[in-house]
């Protein structure tokens, strides 16, 4: 019996800006962004848009997309770091949506008896949801486990983050019938506990607050969407996790050099070229290249061999990230359908080819892993359409991006949106302050 992937659908936020008019105001060269970290255009959800609408639409659309029954669906696993709840999960709110949507057909709270939760650990919480599905499923093969990735990437404006922002959710059906990936059953892990990038409480005193009411408290501490980071150490720190953790794969399954027999690198993209600028050291060492010194580093990444081995195995799974930028959890994902929906569109045959996965979350851990495209995976991509439906998006100015990003507008850039959108929050009723409440827009 073989365990993997069945399904995948995504979705991506309905506004972006070219990084170009970013570099233009933020004063930096546009040829670092897009010829050194591959960065096209960012994604930037609408005022209505938020992770969980996003999980929502990706799910919805794996639901119709693939005629699949709700109702055999036992478990819905999301990764997430943007957790709008810090009790409540983000996947709660997700499955009300598209129960809502579904009741006409299917009749009241279809998921009743669907099994949902939230996974975080940074940019590898879906991973470990699909690590976790995957068991389930090989506990269970009569059952069926669903795993969404969904984030909004967002950074302090004007900090080393902010050109990488994105967002945007990946759902895929987990099954005994892998129609698009088999995936085995060996993971390379690898952890360490650091601060190279986390989300902790931060303290507010009232002192810094204008207007604060009488009756405010001294001192607050609140959850941010903005991350505490340090970049070159994150770098670092991803650098040393997927070498230890596919060191790890290597020694668990006994292969030797097994990135060559993979079709696809398939990494955690933070951005388009982090992938294929890190491995240049687990390529040296699997190679007996010197990796010492800054020279001998950059020797081998402007290597032929190299750029050959690039241009082979990982750039096309860099596409999609160009345009869109970080998904955090989604990220792996969407490199992935990146990647098979290039090989689709040259019509390229990849049945039984070997695809490798390398994950990172910050905080830090990484899962290698590997997977085998089937024989009915082009009867899946048909339906994604990635980069037609990249078109589909509205453009931004870069006032408007500012003004999104700092919370100042009241009403969505496209008012007439089709699909699911925060309506309201509660601010007043004090049994539900802060209660999230969604609409679907036909
Ligand atoms: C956050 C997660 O999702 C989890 C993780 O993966 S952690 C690892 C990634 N960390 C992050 O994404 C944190 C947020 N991001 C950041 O802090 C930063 O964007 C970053 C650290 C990722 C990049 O930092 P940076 O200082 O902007 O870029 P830098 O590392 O100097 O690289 C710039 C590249 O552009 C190249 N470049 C610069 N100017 C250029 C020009 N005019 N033309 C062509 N290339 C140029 C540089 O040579 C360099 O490329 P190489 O090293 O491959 O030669």
């Amino acid at each position: 019996m073989t365990f993997g992937i069945e399904a995948a659908s995504y979705y991506v936020p309905s506004l972006y800006l070219e990084i170009n008019d970013l570099a233009e105001k933020r004063g930096i060269e546009p040829a670092k962004l897009e010829k050194g970290l591959g960065l096209h255009r960012m994604g930037f959800p609408d005022v209505h848009e938020d992770a969980a609408t996003f999980a929502a639409e990706a799910l919805l659309k794996l639901i119709k997309d693939y005629n699949i029954n709700p109702k055999e669906i036992s478990r819905i696993y999301l990764g997430t770091e943007s957790a709008l709840d810090a009790a409540k999960p983000t996947a709660s709110y997700a499955m009300q949506m598209v129960e809502k949507v579904l009741e006409a057909e299917f009749g009241e709270r279809v998921f009743r008896n669907c099994d949902v939760v939230d996974m975080t650990f940074a940019c590898i919480g879906a991973v470990d949801a699909l690590h976790n599905s995957l068991d389930f499923v090989r506990a269970n093969p009569e059952k069926k486990a669903v795993v969404i990735a969904s984030d909004y990437a967002k950074y302090e404006l004007a900090s080393s983050g902010e050109y990488t922002q994105g967002g945007g959710a990946v759902s895929v059906l987990v099954s005994s019938k892998p129609d698009l990936i088999e995936i085995e059953n060996h993971w390379g892990v690898a952890t360490e506990s650091v601060f190279d990038f986390f989300k902790p409480r931060r303290h507010f005193k009232k002192e810094d607050l204008t207007n604060a009411p009488e009756n405010f408290p001294e001192k607050i501490e609140v959850f941010t969407d903005e991350p505490v980071f340090d970049g070159q150490y994150s770098n670092q720190c991803y650098q040393d996790r997927i070498r230890e953790a596919y060191y790890h794969y290597k020694e668990i399954t006994g292969k030797d050099k097994p990135y060559e027999n993979w079709k696809y690198l398939i990494f955690h993209l933070p951005y388009a070229f982090h992938g294929k600028r890190v491995f240049t050291e687990i390529y040296s060492s699997e190679n007996g290249l010197s990796y010492e010194t800054p020279e001998e580093q950059k020797a081998v990444a402007k290597s032929e061999d190299y750029i050959q081995f690039i241009n082979d195995k990982i750039e096309k799974s860099q596409r999609a990230s160009s345009e869109i930028g970080n998904m955090y959890t989604a990220s792996i994902f969407m490199a992935l359908l990146s990647a098979l929906q290039i090989s689709f569109n040259e019509n390229e045959e990849l049945t039984g080819q070997e695809i490798g996965f390398l994950g990172y979350g910050s905080g830090s851990k990484s899962k290698v892993f590997a997977g085998r495209v089937s024989e009915n995976w082009k009867n899946v991509v048909a339906k994604w359409d990635v980069f037609e439906g990249l078109k589909n998006r509205t453009a931004i100015d870069f006032e408007t991006y500012e003004k999104l990003h700092r919370k100042q507008l009241e009403h969505s850039v496209n008012e007439n949106y089709k699909g699911f959108g925060l309506k309201s929050v509660e601010w007043e009723n004090p049994v539900l302050l802060g209660a999230r409440y969604y609409d679907y827009q036909d």
